[in-house]
């Protein structure tokens, strides 16, 4: 190997970039103290030798790997301890965040921490859906991780479905009891993580009964594991799943009941409640307890879509700046494969979708939070707008992230499919949350309910709010001729959008007036209802990335750069729907030509400043985990030094050569 220096390429890259790379990243981070925090964190976490990988852990065995997994959470969980204890500043949530959904977490343990859930979804439910009492008691030893925990809800029949969810909980009032079982093979529950071996405590969702009657689903604090001995408790049918495309260290397990008895006080009642004769109380809505699949949703946009999306899209750029592959000119020397227009077009739109991910989860989470607080003084006139948009931007952004992983993998040819790239790792990690916390199309179609609720509401001059307001205001516009900017791709943004929901809430209306079913009309159309909402995502993406580029507090240069990736988000999806756009925005046919040159214009303008960008992510190698990423751009030296990592590597003869081969070639003298 080569002493380290920086690779020459990268290094013109970065001295024509046109822009303060720091002011990008005090932007990114929420500013110059939050980048300071960020990289203290970082460096506290990473420089810890017994943190560090010794073995590729592609080269582990599925137990060795788990067991390996497990031992650096232990350490990590205490060091955030520590941290907090030393610094005495930061809370630990953040801290806890970062680690568990953020970047700092896919350094230490890149395919999922296994005591994620006790965080991400146990404590959110406890502390959302417990009395203060059931709050002060669990709170604290989940926190602490006196106990670890996690969230069984999903079952081997049902993940979106949640009504029928078949696993019972069964009151007895003569012992102030629950009963838990789980009457056939698919009421198990299958997908918690960490339940597999790592928690002893979960939230179980199951169908409460009290005087012979269903009341629907609940979530109940079942003890799974004895305290001491970690052996199952009486009953207690526990497992994990085993191997999967990705997250493989995240534990994720089975679990079933035979007579489970757990105290009355088990049941989370801060919104329903069992009394101790087996009365029961109702909640203000039975929609309160899909609360924590809510928080999670919200978090995702930011913490999983948008930043593994800016991970795969440094080790992408990178590579393309100092990768050459043929001449684009004959004789004039090999090219950077960053100059190829197509190159351009796998990897600037994409940097487009991450800046608009995330201004719109900054903008999901003060919603969540001032909803949040509304719902606790008993106000819920705004949850099904949180919910809508939580839905649509989860959908979307998982979406297009995991596609744009993979665009970026392929845009790094054969050595993007290497495992040492950390391409493989990051797409699993990303495709995964296409599926948790609700299925993509699924909740999309939970926006969509909404959408055709709020047209309605339109057409009869009722209120709409903040995110639905053009559903009233677009159709009293008169369509004008295409002009190529920024304020009028916001516009035709949403007349798409808009236009696709009216399609939709009309054909079902047709349907139903030829005598068709409601459910069935619903059904008929939830092609189009899916896309509606989608396209209102993306109407919505669109007009808050306008919103940032152009108010951002930043220096011109910086400025420049934001508003050409505006620019590129909307030229990008516009073409890739040119259709939408005939039908609704009055696009006309002859106007695509000069926004495909706009398009195009942009990229050639956004090409200096590619690796500018990405070093503005600012993610540190430790972090990054990439042979094609890492800031040196010492590519071919770092590819070789994984491959000799491979245990295959260790002799220069394996022993299966005389076990196997040589008998083989032998019989064939
Ligand atoms: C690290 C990885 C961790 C992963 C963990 C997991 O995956 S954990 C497992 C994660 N699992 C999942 O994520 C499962 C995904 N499945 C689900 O979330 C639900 O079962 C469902 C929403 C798909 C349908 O539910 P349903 O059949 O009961 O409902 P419906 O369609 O009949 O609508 C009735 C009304 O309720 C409304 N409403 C619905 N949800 C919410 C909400 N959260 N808030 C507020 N409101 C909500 C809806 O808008 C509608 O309002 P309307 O129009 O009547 O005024
Ligand atoms: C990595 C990972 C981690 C997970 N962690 C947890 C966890 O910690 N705790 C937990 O409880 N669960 C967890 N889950 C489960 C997860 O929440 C479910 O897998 C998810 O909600 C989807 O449910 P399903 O698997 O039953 O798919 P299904 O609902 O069976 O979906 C299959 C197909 O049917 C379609 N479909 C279903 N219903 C409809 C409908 N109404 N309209 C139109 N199409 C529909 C879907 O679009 C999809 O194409 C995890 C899953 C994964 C992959």
């Amino acid at each position: 190997m080569g002493s380290i220096t920086i690779n020459k390429d990268l290094l013109r890259e970065r001295q024509s970039c046109t822009f303060n790379v720091l002011e990008l990243t005090h932007l990114w981070d929420g500013g110059p103290e939050k980048t300071k925090e960020r990289k203290e964190l970082e460096k506290f976490f990473l420089d810890d030798p017994e943190l560090q990988e010794k073995i590729p852990s592609e080269y582990l065995s599925h137990k060795e790997k788990y067991q390996e997994a497990l031992r650096r959470s232990c350490l990590l969980f205490k060091k955030i301890k520590e941290w907090s204890d030393t610094t005495g500043c930061g809370s630990q949530m953040d801290t806890f965040q970062n680690i568990l959904g953020g970047m700092l977490g896919s350094a230490i343990l890149p395919d999922g921490v296994p005591f994620a859930l006790n965080y991400v979804m146990f404590l959110p439910t406890v502390m959302g859906q417990g009395t203060m009492q059931q709050q002060a008691y669990w709170v604290s030893r989940a926190w602490n991780c006196e106990i670890m925990c996690t969230y069984a809800q999903t079952e081997l029949g049902h993940g979106t479905f949640i009504r029928g969810l078949e696993t019972t909980a069964t009151y007895d009032p003569s012992t102030e009891e629950f009963v838990f079982n789980s009457p056939t093979l698919t009421s198990y529950k299958w997908w918690p993580g960490g339940l597999g071996h790592t928690c002893n405590y979960a939230v179980v969702v199951a169908q409460l009964y009290t005087k012979g009657q269903c009341h629907g689903i609940h979530p109940f604090i079942v003890q799974l594991r004895d305290e001491e001995t970690h052996m199952p408790l009486p009953g207690i049918k526990i497992g994990e799943i085993g191997s999967k495309l990705g997250m493989n260290t995240i534990n994720n397990g089975y679990l079933g009941f035979e007579n489970v008895r757990i105290p009355r006080e088990n049941m989370l009642m801060k919104n329903s409640k069992v009394l101790p004769d087996g009365t029961y109380v109702n909640s203000p809505s039975d929609k309160l307890t899909y609360g924590t699949m809510i928080f999670v949703r919200v978090a995702l946009v930011r913490g999983i879509a948008a930043a593994y999306l800016s991970k795969a899209l440094t080790i992408a750029t990178r590579y393309s700046a100092l990768r050459k592959q043929g001449e684009i000119k004959p004789g004039a020397g090999e090219t950077q494969i960053l100059e190829y227009r197509t190159q351009q077009h796998k990897l600037f739109p994409p940097m487009a979708m991450c800046f608009a991910m995330r201004c719109s989860a900054d903008w999901l989470w003060d919603i969540y939070n001032s909803v949040t607080a509304e719902l606790d003084r008993g106000d819920l006139e705004r949850l099904p707008e949180l919910h809508a948009m939580a839905c649509c931007l989860k959908a979307v952004c998982t979406k297009d992230s995991a596609k744009a992983i993979e665009v970026c993998r392929l845009a790094t040819g054969g050595h993007g499919y290497m495992n040492s790239s950390n391409f493989p790792s990051t797409y699993g990690m990303v495709t995964a949350a296409e599926t948790y916390e609700g299925e993509n199309t699924v909740l999309l179609l939970q926006t969509a309910r909404f959408l055709v609720k709020a047209w309605q509401q339109a057409r009869s001059g009722g209120n709409l709010t903040e995110t639905v307001e053009y559903l009233k205001t677009m159709p009293l516009q008169p369509l004008s001729l295409w002009v190529n900017s920024l304020q009028h791709l916001g516009i035709a943004f949403k007349r798409v959008a808009a236009g696709n929901i009216e399609t939709c809430a009309t054909s079902i209306e047709r349907r139903i007036l030829v005598g068709v079913a409601p459910e069935d009309a619903w059904n008929e159309v939830s092609i189009q209802l899916a896309k509606a909402a989608e396209t209102h995502c993306r109407a919505f993406m669109m007009q808050i990335f306008i919103n940032f580029a152009t108010s951002a507090q930043v220096s011109p240069e910086l400025k420049k750069v934001l508003i050409e990736l505006c620019e590129l988000y909307g030229t990008y999806f516009l073409l890739d729907n040119l259709g939408d756009f005939f039908m609704y925005a009055g696009l006309r046919s002859s106007d695509v030509p000069s926004i495909q040159e706009w398009m195009e214009t942009l990229l050639h303008k956004i090409r200096p400043n590619a690796v500018g960008i990405v070093d503005g992510f600012d993610i540190s190698d430790a972090v990054l985990r990439s042979a094609l990423g890492a800031y040196d751009g010492n590519v071919y030296e770092r590819l070789f030094a994984e491959a000799n990592k491979s245990p295959l590597n260790a002799e220069p003869v394996d022993e299966s050569f005389h076990k196997y081969l040589k008998p083989f070639l032998k019989s064939n003298l």
